[in-house]
């Protein structure tokens, strides 16, 4: 039974994890999650037309203002967690709209902050799932947006989650939001019926009990709009991927993609803005310049890293020294990426050619590999023996591990796929 199956409202799933205790969830009772006072499923064929999205009435220009609710809240940002807050409304719309964020889509969000990326994922029709580390700013979000049952708020440090699980819990969503959806429509009909007789209640309640444990039955205008919801949302749901979409802290840009990457089976893509330099070096595609990395290999191994746009600095709050960038990261399901004889030991192959980057790849590979051994290796693979780490494509590495593993060194082919999953950071750092 889903988590929200019992309750006969539409609440927001708020999930507590990290250093600080878990609080008891809080379900809080509300008739209309429009928070409108109408009804988003109106049985009546003549009724006006259905009103805006849940957020809409959250949704208005100066509750967009970042830095006029920072000050009204008290709330100074906290360099320690990275917190240079966005103040561009149209900047969060371009990301969200590079994302191609439709309704019902599932987007993860690291670092809602003031929760204003937050309200464009919402209102773009996105179902969102965000993991902020800051309890001030979570509280601040928890109470605003309690509503609001397209939120789901974990207060948490990303880097501490497991992110399988927290995927998993994503695909369930759609289904809960529907049990509750339905469930807070039963229990809207049941207060309008509250002067219509006992026999008339009777049904309803007995409406609203199906409905809160499974969405069940329904009067027809209303069930056929939730149905259709429900089959859109629901049905696709076990094999939806996940978008994450974040205006990221900087000090955990490198471990958020060691994060992410390799989740190709499970996330489609993911939407960074991150600082310019970073952006622009990690989505260069050929080797040969200083700044060409172990972190370049990987990237592209796992993805498709796309430039999307550079953003001022100034648009920021506080401004940082740097300007920042909005970079996408098409993962690769795993049956797309570069075949290689072990994924784990090729990622060990290129993080050791870079570990040394002065030195030429035959002597950098040792004592994984003996000299002689990568000489012959390079030569099979058409490479010349004085090669460097910074002077290999992704392919010429890919080339140069099938010469190894032929060559029988220790770093061959240990007979797995090497995949490392889907959940967690199982990227060696
Ligand atoms: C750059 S701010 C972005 C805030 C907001 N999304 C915006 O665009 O203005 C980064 C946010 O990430 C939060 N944060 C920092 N470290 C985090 C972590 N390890 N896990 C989750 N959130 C984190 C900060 O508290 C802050 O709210």
């Amino acid at each position: 039974m889903s988590a929200l199956a019992g309750a006969q409202v539409a609440p927001r799933l708020t999930v507590c994890l990290g250093v600080r205790a878990t609080r008891p969830r809080r379900l809080q009772a509300t008739a209309d999650a429009t928070g409108s006072g109408e009804t988003r499923a109106e049985p009546n064929p003549r009724s006006p037309p259905p009103p805006p999205p849940a957020v809409g009435w959250l949704w208005d220009k100066k509750s967009g203002d970042t830095a006029r609710r920072l000050a009204e809240q008290k709330l100074r940002p906290k360099k320690s967690l990275g917190q240079n807050f966005m103040l561009d409304d149209s900047v969060l719309a371009a990301i969200v709209e590079a994302a191609g964020i439709e309704p019902g889509d599932l987007v993860l969000e690291i670092g809602p902050g003031t929760g204003n990326l937050t309200r464009h994922l919402l209102v773009a029709g996105a179902l969102v799932t965000a993991v902020e580390k800051d309890y001030a700013l979570s509280d601040q979000l928890e109470a605003e947006f309690a509503q609001v049952p397209e939120l789901r708020l974990v207060c948490g440090d990303i880097l501490r989650q497991d992110l399988g699980a927290l995927l998993e819990g994503m695909r369930r969503h759609p289904a809960e939001l529907a049990a509750a959806q339905a469930a807070a429509a039963a229990q809207r009909q049941l207060a309008a019926a509250g002067a219509g007789g006992a026999a008339a209640s009777g049904e309803v309640a007995q409406h609203a009990a199906a409905a809160s444990t499974a969405a069940g039955q329904q009067q027809p205008g209303e069930q056929q709009q939730a149905g259709q919801q429900q089959a859109e949302q629901a049905r696709p749901a076990a094999r939806r991927k996940v978008k994450v979409v974040a205006n990221l802290p900087y000090y955990i840009t490198k471990d958020c993609l060691l994060c992410m990457l390799p989740t190709g089976a499970d996330i489609e893509a993911v939407y960074f803005m991150l600082q310019d330099e970073v952006g622009v070096r990690l989505t260069q595609e050929d080797p040969g310049a200083s700044d060409w990395r172990a972190m370049n290999l990987l990237t592209q191994y796992y993805s498709q890293p796309r430039y999307l746009f550079q953003i001022d600095r100034k648009k920021y709050l506080p401004a940082p020294k740097v300007h920042g960038a909005a970079v996408a990261f098409d993962l690769l399901p795993p049956e797309a990426r570069l075949h290689v004889p072990s994924e784990a030991e090729f990622l060990k192959l290129v993080k050791k050619a870079f570990s040394q980057r002065r030195k030429v790849v035959r002597n950098a590979l040792r004592p994984m590999h003996e000299p002689g051994e990568v000489a012959a290796a390079l030569q099979a693979a058409g490479l010349p023996t004085e090669t460097r780490a910074q002077d290999l494509t992704l392919q010429q590495f890919a080339t140069l591990a099938w010469a190894l593993a032929k060559g029988g060194g220790s770093g061959g082919s240990d007979g797995s796929d090497g995949s490392s999953g889907s959940s967690g950071c199982a990227v060696d750092k």
